[in-house]
């Protein structure tokens, strides 16, 4: 297994499949890819099936034990079934998508061999659906929700963007989970980093607060240090499970960071929040793309906390060592 210099090993990759999307969701950082609007078609440069099972087979041989699928909307890439079905047996395999396209899909992607998925929804009413995903498909993502429980792609997170338009749905999101088998919630901090509007942003300290005081009992998860809340829970069940992604100036949750992603052009990047660090993989042989990966994970630095440190006004600034760096290499 690769480590970083900062003794963070890298144990899952994250493959972005492609940029486009049938949504327009206010908030999207598109995994930093940029926009998300344009054709829907399949677009030149984006990786094939081909490329991407050469880096998830170099992948393996590091001993990557996940894999997750995101975009854009990877359902939009109609050989997903196929990619799924060439990924090492060994890896555990997940999914991150909108949820439109998964009634129909749900089993077939079962059957080839996926093991879960989290599905983006932000509230539960097709009206402030419409207004944060400017679209019309809250239908589809609640059947698609139901599709993927009962092909048994469980359990399924429901990943809702926490800011100023969706903060109040929050209690209603997590009786949903509570009351309904199968289903968890990711509560996400909105992240301007790469999205902008700043002002959206609400403390998240007090989504944790309000959580501490409904929960049965709180976990940490290994991964970014992530709390995880157990609320609702009866004689008979555990309840339901919130977790809290809360990556905005987070020195803790960069320090327990431990993926590297491939963007839909099949550039390695280290750091959601960085494009100074590509590496683009093109037509390289398996030696060539060993080494590539070699050198990314060993130029991974921490994001907040080293890449970002705090001035004397206790502001996140660019740590000088990092200035200079390529500016955007996509
Ligand atoms: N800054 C930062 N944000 C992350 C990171 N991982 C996840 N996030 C945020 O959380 C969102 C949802 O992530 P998902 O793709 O659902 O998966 P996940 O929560 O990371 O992983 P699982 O819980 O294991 O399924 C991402 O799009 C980001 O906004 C990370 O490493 N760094
Ligand atoms: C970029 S989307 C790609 C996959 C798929 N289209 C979806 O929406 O699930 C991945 C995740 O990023 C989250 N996300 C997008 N922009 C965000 C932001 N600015 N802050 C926090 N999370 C964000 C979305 O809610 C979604 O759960
Ligand atoms: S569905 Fe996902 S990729 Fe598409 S706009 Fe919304 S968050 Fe972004
Ligand atoms: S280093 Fe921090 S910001 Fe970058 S991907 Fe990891 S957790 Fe996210």
């Amino acid at each position: 297994m690769l480590s970083d210099e900062f003794g963070r090993e890298v144990t899952g990759v994250r493959i972005s499949l492609t940029d486009r999307c049938n949504f327009d969701c206010v908030y999207c950082h598109n995994e930093g890819l940029g926009d998300t609007r344009g054709p829907m078609e399949a677009q030149d440069g984006e990786m094939s099936a081909d490329d991407v099972v050469r880096f998830l087979e170099v992948a393996e041989e590091f001993d990557v034990e996940k894999a997750k699928f995101t975009g854009g909307e990877p359902m939009l890439r109609q050989d997903l079934e196929e990619i799924i079905e060439r990924t090492p047996d060994s890896m555990e395999t997940s999914l991150t998508t909108n949820g439109t396209f998964l009634p129909g899909r749900a089993e077939a992607l079962v059957d080839a061999g996926l093991d879960r998925v989290n599905v983006s929804q932000d509230a539960l009413d097709p009206k402030a659906f419409r207004e944060l995903t400017k679209s019309g498909g809250y239908d589809d993502v609640i059947a698609g929700v139901k599709a993927a429980v009962e092909a048994g792609l469980t359990p399924v997170k429901l990943n809702m963007v926490v800011f100023e338009k969706t903060a109040g749905y929050v209690p209603e999101m997590v009786d949903y989970v509570a009351e309904n088998d199968g289903l968890q919630l990711q509560l996400i901090e909105y992240m301007p980093e790469l999205a902008g509007r700043p002002e959206w942003a609400i403390d998240i300290e007090r989504v944790h607060g309000w959580l501490e005081e409904q929960a049965d009992r709180v976990e940490r998860r290994e991964m970014h240090g992530r709390k995880r809340y157990w609320v609702g829970g009866t004689d008979s069940s555990d309840g339901g499970m919130v977790e809290i992604v809360d990556p905005v100036g987070n020195e803790s949750f960069c320090a327990n960071c431990h993926r590297v992603r491939v963007t839909h052009q099949g550039y390695l990047k280290g750091c959601l929040n960085r494009n100074d660090d590509l590496r683009p993989m093109g037509e390289m042989t398996k030696p060539e793309i060993r080494e590539a990966f070699r050198e990314v994970v060993a130029n991974r630095v921490p994001y907040y906390g080293e890449y970002m440190v705090r001035d004397e006004n206790d502001e996140w600034v660019v740590n000088e060592e990092y200035l200079g760096m390529p500016a955007d290499a996509d």
